[in-house]
């Protein structure tokens, strides 16, 4: 007689069906796959010394900038979104040139943004679907983000990018020298754990409620030092721990109850930092809901902060534009070819308009030099983060 077989362990219910199958009827559920290593694609798609003097001059530059040790105007310019390498390599190019040409007055850096959070559904980024088609092919997506960034940078223009998930920075971080923390995720703990350890000014927008306040705390958050849970470069699941970052600063994007770029608005998000013991400065994004998310408006917001600019306002040190090669958005319909240069996320501003921008800030840090004497190297910087208890 055989001897009964003898399970390798106990039955997990005595109901209807597994635990994978009750797991999957009460909830969600995952499937895994490998990726390479941020070592691995670093090693492979390495930061040469020139690109690194490009990442690591212009994170210093934007700090002095935020600091008001350097008078120029930080300006954040380009695609609502990256979806197309070789139009963004194009607009790259015009970039550099342009950013040539006014860098006595303007410190410009590239926004290539690879991650986006949505308000609801709709295309996450190249980072996460680089076909564009829902086939999610993410290792893809992080190489070639990953090349562009390296030849963007080898141009000689500094990147800008908005964190998403925790775990891109070990990927791309040593290629950014500006971040930001977007309206939907600025009062997320994780993002201001993120940010605490990023090695770069981050930039916290007003939430998409329109707080301030969010951003605010947000600031504070991050100045300080935290632990959270990560990779390492190598890709070992890690405690990651921060030293706090003095760098974060507040972007006013407006929001539900309108644009928040107003010399009120500015005086009461100054004000927000002051009581907070926070330096006061601030970044204007002339799109998203200071512009009622219409690209044509971006202009009437860089004509008034332009004015204000040279007439000396206090406390802003930088606009956001959203800017490709072609103005207007599109959709992206199967089998319909795209249009080369113009966005699939939100409308942005066209090449020619943007250079016209660019060279209207320039003209009005001038005008702003002629009535005022240098900034003071005494501006407020942040104080050192204080170390874990
Ligand atoms: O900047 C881009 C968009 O404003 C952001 O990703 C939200 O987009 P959505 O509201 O179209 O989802
Ligand atoms: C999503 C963006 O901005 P916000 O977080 O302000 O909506 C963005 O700049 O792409």
């Amino acid at each position: 007689m055989r001897a009964a077989a003898v399970p390798d362990r106990p039955p997990v219910s005595r109901g209807s069906g597994s635990r994978e199958a009750r797991a999957r009827e009460s909830g969600g559920r995952v499937t895994t796959e490998p990726l390479t290593t941020p070592a691995a694609l670093a090693e492979r798609l390495p930061v040469t010394d020139a690109v690194a003097e490009t990442v690591l001059g212009a994170r210093e530059a934007v700090c002095r900038v935020l600091a008001g040790t350097d008078d120029r105007l930080l300006v954040v310019v380009g695609p609502c979104s990256i979806h197309d390498v070789d139009a963004a390599l194009a607009y790259a190019r015009l970039l550099r040139r342009l950013a040539d040409e006014v860098a006595d007055d303007l410190l410009v850096v590239m926004r290539v943004y690879l991650e986006k959070p949505r308000s609801a559904l709709g295309w996450p980024g190249l980072l996460t679907d680089p076909s564009l088609d829902g086939a999610f092919a993410v290792g893809a997506g992080l190489r070639v983000a990953r090349e562009m960034m390296v030849a963007i940078a080898g141009l000689g223009l500094p990147i800008a990018c908005e964190w998403l998930s925790p775990v891109t920075p070990a990927y791309l971080g040593d290629l950014v020298s500006w971040g930001a923390v977007g309206a939907r995720t600025v009062e997320s703990q994780v993002h201001r754990q993120l940010a605490s350890g990023l090695p770069m000014p981050v930039g916290m927008k007003n939430g998409t409620s329109g707080s301030v306040q969010a951003a605010v705390d947000a600031i504070r958050a991050a100045a300080v030092p935290h632990a959270y849970l990560g990779v390492a470069d190598d890709g070992t699941p890690s405690v990651l721990r921060t030293s706090g970052n003095p760098h974060c600063h507040v972007v006013l994007r407006g929001g539900p109850g309108g644009p928040n770029y107003s010399e009120e608005d500015v005086r009461d998000a100054l004000a927000r930092l002051r009581a907070a013991g926070l330096p006061e400065r601030v970044v204007i994004d002339a799109s998203h809901g200071n512009s009622g998310k219409c690209h044509e408006r971006q202009r009437a917001v860089v004509a008034e902060m332009a004015e204000r600019i040279a007439a000396g306002e206090e406390g802003v040190r930088g606009l956001l534009l959203e800017s490709f090669l072609v103005p207007g958005r599109q959709d992206v319909v199967a089998g319909r070819p795209l249009v080369f240069g113009q966005s699939v996320t939100d409308a942005c501003l066209g090449w020619d308009t943007t250079a016209g921008l660019l060279r209207s800030l320039a003209e009005a840090v001038r005008r702003r030099r002629q009535t005022q004497p240098p900034a003071s190297a005494t501006s407020p910087v942040a104080s050192e983060p204080r170390q874990h208890a």
